[in-house]
């Protein structure tokens, strides 16, 4: 397989809008051939570049377009919270099914694998890294071992209520901080994804909003309810 080099990757992500193809698990849209239409489909649209989960859906997706695939593989750890590509055995082969950047959680927590230990891995492969991060201190922590590309990606998801609104903030302080910062999470609507760019951010990750059915149908329905009081 041709793989484009960091420079079309970087050119081609620039201000862009990846499409995060992960359709809710187990439902009734959860296979390879699916994400791959999904993928597909937001190619078409205009979609610079795809966020894509799971060995079987990449190989699926990297047979159906060219553009840059973000790829990460998640899992349910006993001894750890840590989900998003936790072992460099997920690092290896997510390189070997096509992805071009990969994505891993680079948060503070308890992890079977070093932040460090998954970028050595990654370089050594010759992918991009990006590190998923949910503060500032984890981000410029990401940045300075060597990190590509930082995401916002778990900015309300390691411990209390999940807030609505996107972390902009977040997204401002890592661009002031010199990354190249992924907004990602929560940008659920096309004025808050732009939002993202204009605050910096060199692209921005949509999923649920564009990807997952049964929350789009979910956010309509309970609008309607809200609106009946029921
Ligand atoms: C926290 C976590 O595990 N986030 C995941 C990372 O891959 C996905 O479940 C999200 O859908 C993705 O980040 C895009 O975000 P949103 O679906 O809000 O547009």
């Amino acid at each position: 397989m041709s793989r484009l080099t960091k420079q079309q990757i970087l050119a081609q992500l620039k201000h862009g809008l990846v499409a995060s193809c992960q359709p809710v698990d187990d439902g009734p849209m959860d296979s390879p051939q699916i994400v791959a239409a999904m993928a597909a489909a937001s190619v078409a649209g205009g979609a610079a570049a795809l966020r894509i989960e799971g060995i079987e859906n990449l190989k699926a997706v990297r047979a159906a377009v060219d553009v840059p695939i973000i790829g990460i593989v998640k899992r349910d750890l006993d001894d750890s919270p840590v989900r998003i590509t936790p072992f460099l055995q997920d690092i290896d082969d997510l390189y070997h099914a096509g992805a071009d950047i990969i994505a891993f959680d680079g948060t503070d927590r308890i992890r079977p694998t070093t932040i460090d230990a998954c970028i050595k891995r990654i370089q050594a492969l010759g992918a991009m890294s990006m590190a998923d991060c949910s503060n500032f201190a984890e981000g410029s922590y990401c940045q300075s071992l060597g990190v590509d590309i930082i995401g916002s990606t778990m900015s309300g998801y390691t411990g209390g209520e999940i807030p609505t609104e996107p972390d902009v903030q977040l997204v401002r302080d890592l661009v002031a901080q010199g990354c190249c910062v992924m907004a990602e999470g929560r940008y659920n609507t096309p004025e808050l994804a732009a939002l993202a760019i204009e605050n910096g951010a060199y692209a921005v990750t949509v999923g649920s909003a564009l990807t997952r059915l049964e929350h789009i149908v979910g956010w309509f329905v309970q609008a309607i309810n809200r609106r009946q009081g029921a």
